[in-house]
């Protein structure tokens, strides 16, 4: 088993504290990703895990292990930590099974364990394969493979589909999803897209000003992130400024339902709301409620439009509606579902 346990990290570079007391929990054989502003320190977390830093305070835990505490800082080779990079950085000289039977102590290159990895990853027909013979997403899962090889408890991945297109990145991610899986590594991933961390991760975190500002399941964090930066993290926020009476606000597009939430108080407030809690009709599910709005923007996704709608205050919410975008440009609009409301 191997829990990763990460409490008061503490990392300096240069005169900058990057990690300013990190707290972070992941339960042994799942995924977390790591979201956050570009600079935050995601990839010195990484680091710092697979022991290329050294944190100035703090305790890291792995299994049963102690890889970094007080006094003591274990060999990045003494960890059961494999890291693999943005670019994949295979040997272009060597062939794929042995690009991966890199990943092992010498007397188990010849093993079986070359051809289970290559069938782990779905290229059992490519062992005799160049490098530059393979694509870019099967160059990155030879990259994952070598860093399975010596059977890692953990595996830490820093942006590893950021340089694939959109098609490749999508089946890629699953691949990569089940291949852990099967591999039973607890992992962490960084990345700077917002969809690959919750539809691939167990559990999402978003490192903001040093810390953890949140750590919770992709549904949660989602749906009820702790406060508006978080939030804007997770996806797009249609923010209005409303007045909270009762359990329901007032607000531009009308009167609707607050998630009560032990601390808020009535008064002023923020409403945080995803784009498809806003929907066209006739009004909500009873038929009442709602207000009318114009379309200034359209965005077409293919599954899916964009919308940008000015409401009667002049204010411009953003609504995410199935499929093509209605042509015409009056509309009415209503929310479906609780929003959440942050104190102003
Ligand atoms: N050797 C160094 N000395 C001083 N500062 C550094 C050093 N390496 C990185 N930094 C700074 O530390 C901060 C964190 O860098 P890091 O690469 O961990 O961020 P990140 O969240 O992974 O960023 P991005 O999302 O842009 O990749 C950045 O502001 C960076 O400029």
């Amino acid at each position: 088993m191997s829990r990763l346990g990460i409490r008061g990290l503490q990392v300096d570079l240069g005169e900058r504290t990057v990690l300013d007391g990190v707290d972070l929990e992941v339960e042994s054989g799942t995924l977390a990703a790591i979201l956050g502003p570009s600079g935050c320190g995601k990839t010195t977390l990484l680091r710092a895990v697979a022991g290329f830093v050294t944190p100035r305070r703090g305790t890291i835990r792995l299994g049963g292990r102690v890889l970094v505490g007080p006094g003591h800082v274990l060999a990045p080779e003494a960890r059961g930590v494999a890291l693999v990079p943005q670019e994949g950085a295979l040997f272009p000289h060597l062939d794929i099974a042995a690009n991966i039977a890199f990943g092992l102590p010498r007397r188990e290159r010849r093993s079986s364990r070359v051809s289970e990895l290559l069938d782990l990853v779905g290229l059992a027909g490519s062992a005799q394969a160049r490098p530059h013979e393979l694509s870019g997403g099967q160059q990155h899962r030879v990259a994952l493979a070598r860093a399975l090889a010596p059977a890692p408890g953990m595996v830490l991945l820093d942006e590893p589909f950021a340089a694939l297109d959109a098609t490749l990145r999508g089946n890629l991610r699953a691949e990569v999803r089940s291949a852990l899986a099967a591999a039973g590594a607890t992992a962490l991933l960084v990345t700077h897209d917002q969809d690959e961390a919750l539809s691939m991760a167990d559990s999402v975190a978003v490192l903001q000003g040093g810390r953890i500002a949140l750590h919770d399941s992709p549904v949660r964090a989602y749906e009820a992130p702790p406060d508006l930066g978080t939030a804007r993290f997770l996806g797009e926020l249609v923010e209005l400024p409303g007045d909270l009476v009762a359990g329901r606000a007032h607000c531009a597009l009308g009167e609707v339902d607050v998630v009560s939430e032990p601390g808020l108080r009535e008064g002023p407030v923020t409403l945080g709301l995803r784009p498809e809690q806003l929907r066209l009709g006739g009004g909500g599910p009873a038929g009442v409620g709602g207000t009318a709005g114009v379309i200034r923007g359209r965005e077409y996704f293919g599954h899916d439009s964009l919308l940008a709608i000015e409401l009667s205050d002049g204010s411009v919410v953003r609504a995410r509606v199935a499929g093509r975008p209605p042509l015409e440009d009056e509309v009415h609009l209503y929310v479906v579902g609780p929003v959440r409301a942050y104190p102003r």
